[in-house]
């Protein structure tokens, strides 16, 4: 285990980090006959109601075996389904039909190998506002057992940061499309280090090297080189790869358009093509010499049909290589090590634990949006606005004060609602890669979330309601006047509830914000402000609506039944005869209270269900 390692390392002083020895489960992948099958929807057939799908057979019969120690590496050209194969080997496809038998030292995945395996996708998701070390220590916090105290934590991660030569941009930002951050490679390498944090008995890479020059790119295969003399199962996808690298590949697995075209050691590649009749006629690189014939290039041969000449690899393969493939995972089936499940627990921290360091993660990658200038002057400018229209508004003007109850539930109805919509797509992508390694409970994730921006969502409208409630003149009761903050606040906590619903159920951030448009539109013309004869068969939505349940809160923290005002003509009338109060009322506070208490909550369920599909693989 890494605890047991990190003693070693006490023990060895400086000579190398305790993650870079031995392997804590050595694993034995095998994988026989796997076929992967997908629905695609025929093209062409938009507008009519039969549109057929068509089934796609993406990976026809792949079979292979990689030993502890072991680096496999798939070649082919675009297309060819080695992401595919990959992803099906690390367990995470989440759509399709994955057929054939992939074993772990003989069982099924598990919940226990998740947390025995890295996963390093092609595309680099990281949060841009941390730094390279930031993001290390974070991830090493999530991921490493509980066993270890912190400071051993982000001893591991500077192990990482040192052994991937990132010290020179440690203190740097990670950077995205709009943001200067590290380089492409330096990214690479973070993404890398995250997995190498925990130890991966078995690692997964896809395209690890590609954007990088050639000295990075050996530097990175010499480390996962290193990382497999450790005992490590490694499998990687890899385009072009030099010779140099070519030959530090233990196996190599040739695809073409989802067939198996070599299976075997790279070293033996040449000879098993030249037996078949494919010789290498000058000197160039074997991988490059591969990715022809998987196009069904062949510049020794007087063939010009490539689909021919890949039709004659796949029947070689079948008469050549299948029978020794089946061989060798047969023969294996005796050498099976067990593994141990009960060794590696479900989750590696507590859920308080997980929660701390995902709330302070999220803290430090949204400050910058959280507690920016522009939103706050925002906020600011429109307060003072507010208090400037409504200046000492009197109750003699009783329609203009009502009128800014209105405005309240109106704008901190919307404002909240938009905030929140944006949480959850913008996440997405790192929830569903932190989610598929068994990182952290959905649980801690979306608390740390919702409560790490909460400070700022709730000091705005705080500040918003004390400018406007002194300028605009309403009463100088301290009852009156948190009873009314506190409607505001809990108003926005539901608009808040229904934005985080929303987005994590559509998990597209336009679409989102156009249906949370319409939704708060509509509650807010059923609040009961504009229109006050709304017809039967639709008067209902007032019950739904989170502007009418905060409007009337609003109006009854402010006047009391029996309260007057003056009417005109030196009358005084009943304030709650007024005829934009009357159709709100001044009672039923309590069930006001009730139904947005149910709305904050149901709402964050709603969230909370939606994103529990994100990350979730098939087994
Ligand atoms: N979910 C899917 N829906 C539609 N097509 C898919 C899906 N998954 C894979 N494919 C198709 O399967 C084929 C193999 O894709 P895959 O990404 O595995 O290729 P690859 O060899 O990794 O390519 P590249 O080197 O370009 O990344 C492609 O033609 C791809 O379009």
């Amino acid at each position: 285990m890494v605890d047991v390692e990190a003693q070693n390392l006490a023990g060895d002083g400086e000579i190398s980090p305790a993650i870079f020895k031995k392997a804590n489960l050595p694993v034995t992948l095998k994988f026989e006959d796997v076929v992967y099958k997908i629905k695609t929807e025929q093209s062409g057939k938009f507008f009519k109601k039969t549109a057929k799908s068509q089934e796609k057979l993406i990976l026809k019969g792949i079979s292979g075996m990689v030993l502890p120690g072991e680096m496999l590496a798939m070649l082919g050209p675009s297309g060819s389904g080695k992401t595919t194969l990959l992803t099906g080997l690390g367990g995470r496809l989440t759509s399709g039909r994955l057929s054939g038998n992939i074993t772990y030292n003989g069982k099924p995945f598990s919940n226990a190998m998740k947390r025995n395996t890295g996963f390093v996708t092609q595309d680099d998701v990281l949060y841009p506002h941390l730094t390279v070390t930031e993001t290390l220590v974070y991830t090493a916090l999530l991921r490493l057992p509980r066993t270890l105290t912190k400071a051993e934590k982000a001893e591991h991660a500077e192990a990482v940061i040192a052994q991937l030569g990132l010290s020179r941009c440690r203190h740097s930002i990670i950077g995205g499309p709009l943001l200067r951050g590290v380089s492409g490679g330096e990214r690479k390498r973070v993404s890398i280090g995250q997995e190498m944090l925990i130890n991966p008995s078995l690692l997964f890479l896809d395209e690890p090297t590609s954007g990088l020059d050639s000295t990075t790119a050996q530097r990175i295969v010499s480390t996962l080189w290193d990382l497999a003399n450790g005992g490590r199962t490694i499998v990687m996808t890899i385009h072009q790869p030099s010779s140099r690298l070519f030959y530090m590949f233990h196996k190599v697995l040739l695809l073409s358009e989802g067939n198996p075209l070599y299976y075997g050691k790279g070293s033996s590649a040449l000879d098993y093509f030249s037996s078949i009749g494919f010789s290498l006629s000058v000197a160039m690189n074997p991988a490059d010499f591969l990715l022809d014939l998987a196009n069904g290039i062949s510049t020794a041969d007087s063939m010009e049909d490539h689909a021919a000449i890949k039709q004659t690899l796949v029947a070689s393969y079948k008469t050549h290589l299948l029978e020794s493939v089946t061989a060798e995972l047969a023969a294996d089936d005796q050498l099976q090590m067990a593994t141990d499940d009960k060794q590696l627990r479900r989750w590696s921290n507590t859920w308080w634990d997980q929660f701390s360091v995902l709330f302070r993660r999220g803290i430090k990658e949204r400050r910058h949006e959280s507690f920016s200038g522009l939103k706050i002057g925002q906020v600011l400018a429109v307060a003072i606005l507010t208090g400037l229209l409504w200046w000492q508004s009197d109750i003699s003007h009783l329609q203009d004060q009502v009128g800014l109850f209105f405005f309240y539930s109106g704008f901190w109805g919307f404002y909240p609602l938009f905030q929140a919509i944006f949480t959850f797509p913008q996440e997405r992508m790192m929830l569903a890669k932190e989610r598929s390694s068994g990182m952290y409970r959905l649980s801690s994730y979306f608390m740390a979330l919702t409560l790490g921006d909460l400070p700022m969502e709730l000091v705005l409208p705080t500040v918003f309601f004390v400018i406007t409630y002194w300028m605009a003149g309403l009463k100088p009761d301290p009852r009156c006047f948190f009873a009314g903050l506190f409607t505001l606040l809990y108003s926005v906590l539901c608009s808040q509830g229904l934005g985080l619903a929303l987005g994590a159920a559509v998990m597209n951030q336009k679409s989102a914000t156009i249906l949370g448009s319409v939704i708060m539109l509509t509650f807010l013309l059923a609040s009961g402000y504009y229109v006050q004869h709304v017809p039967a068969f639709i008067s209902w939505i007032k019950y739904i609506s989170i502007s009418q349940y905060t409007f009337k809160l609003l109006l009854g923290s402010q006047f009391k039944p029996g309260e007057t005002y003056p009417c005109g003509n030196g009358k005084t009338c009943l304030v709650e005869d007024f005829g934009m109060i009357k159709p709100v009322g001044l009672g039923g506070h309590a069930i006001a209270v009730i139904a947005l208490a149910v709305m904050l909550v149901g709402y964050r369920l709603v969230a909370y269900v939606a994103l529990m599909r994100i990350g979730v693989t098939k087994k």
